[in-house]
């Protein structure tokens, strides 16, 4: 089975093409991911997307996590994506439409030189409703913006949840992050019984009105070099809080994600690359 191995800023994707893809979704595309993802006896990423046909949009994209998990959508993921099916001509337009569990995304190619491109995402409206992220303990409540909640025994945040299609909490630091130990933390969140559908967990540092340094710790997948989705929650957060304008750079470890929220959508811009393609048995 042929397969393109792509990255958004260091966030990385098995991905196939639509024959493979309908091949894999006939089967267990939860296990094939699992397989394929494994850094040691697989391909080795964080995760699988399969492009497929759609009957509401140009295309649909389904995204399964490390652990085999499937998430509602992936901004990091559908950039490499609207990359992939222009340069293979699944699609000839620039701008197309893509079907995915947090309904129609728009990604749009800038600008392109065969290895890399860069993309212009709208990714949609943020859900701040507790149950649309869904957190429990908020009911009756528009948001939980700067709330505190209790982990476990010792662990008390302040968190600022938002809704991308898939879940996020985000935390605000004033310290540096990247020497903060965030593993020995995020999984709890991760897993707590606050987030009946688990959450992927945002450490921020506000660096200036336009600027937030921020590491993501992945649901279905643990510490990523950078989180698509989780940069646009991250934004939307810190707006909501007051800490910046409304075009954000945001500096992850694998590289620069430029967001823009006013009060409606969310638009993020930065790059997709193909690293190599190869043949694989499943
Ligand atoms: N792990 C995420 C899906 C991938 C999102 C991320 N890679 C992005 O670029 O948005 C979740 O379970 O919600």
């Amino acid at each position: 089975m042929k397969f393109y191995k792509m990255h958004g800023t260091g966030n990385d994707f098995v991905m196939l093409l639509p024959e493979e893809s309908k091949y894999v979704e006939s089967k267990n595309p939860s296990e094939i991911s699992k397989q394929l993802c494994d850094r040691h006896f697989g391909i080795g990423s964080d995760g699988l997307i399969l492009m497929l046909s759609s009957d509401k949009a140009d295309l649909k994209m389904r995204i399964f996590n490390a652990d085999g998990s499937e998430a509602e959508m992936c901004g990091n993921g559908i950039r490499c994506f609207a990359k992939l099916a222009k340069d293979m001509n699944i699609i000839n337009k620039d701008k197309i439409e893509v079907e995915t569990l947090a309904g129609i995304i728009v990604p749009e190619i800038i600008k392109s030189d065969g290895k890399n491109s860069l993309i212009r995402v709208n990714m949609g409206i943020p859900n701040l409703k507790p149950e649309s992220i869904p957190i429990l303990g908020f009911e009756g409540k528009d948001s939980v913006i700067n709330q505190r909640i209790q982990i476990n025994d010792k662990t008390f945040l302040n968190v600022t949840c938002v809704s991308m299609g898939n879940p996020h909490c985000i935390i605000f630091m004033d310290y540096d992050i990247k020497s903060f130990p965030i593993e020995g933390i995020a999984p709890d969140v991760e897993h707590s019984a606050w987030f009946p559908k688990k959450t992927n967990v945002e450490f921020a540092r506000v660096i200036s009105k336009n600027d937030i340094e921020l590491r993501v710790w992945e649901r279905g997948v643990g510490e990523t070099l950078a989180c698509g989705t989780g940069a646009c929650a991250t934004a939307v957060a810190a707006k909501l809080n007051g800490f910046t304008n409304g075009k954000v750079n945001i500096h992850l470890p694998g590289g620069i994600l430029h967001i823009e929220y006013e009060t409606s959508n969310v638009f993020m811009t930065a790059t997709a690359t193909l690293v190599f393609e190869g043949i694989i048995e499943i």
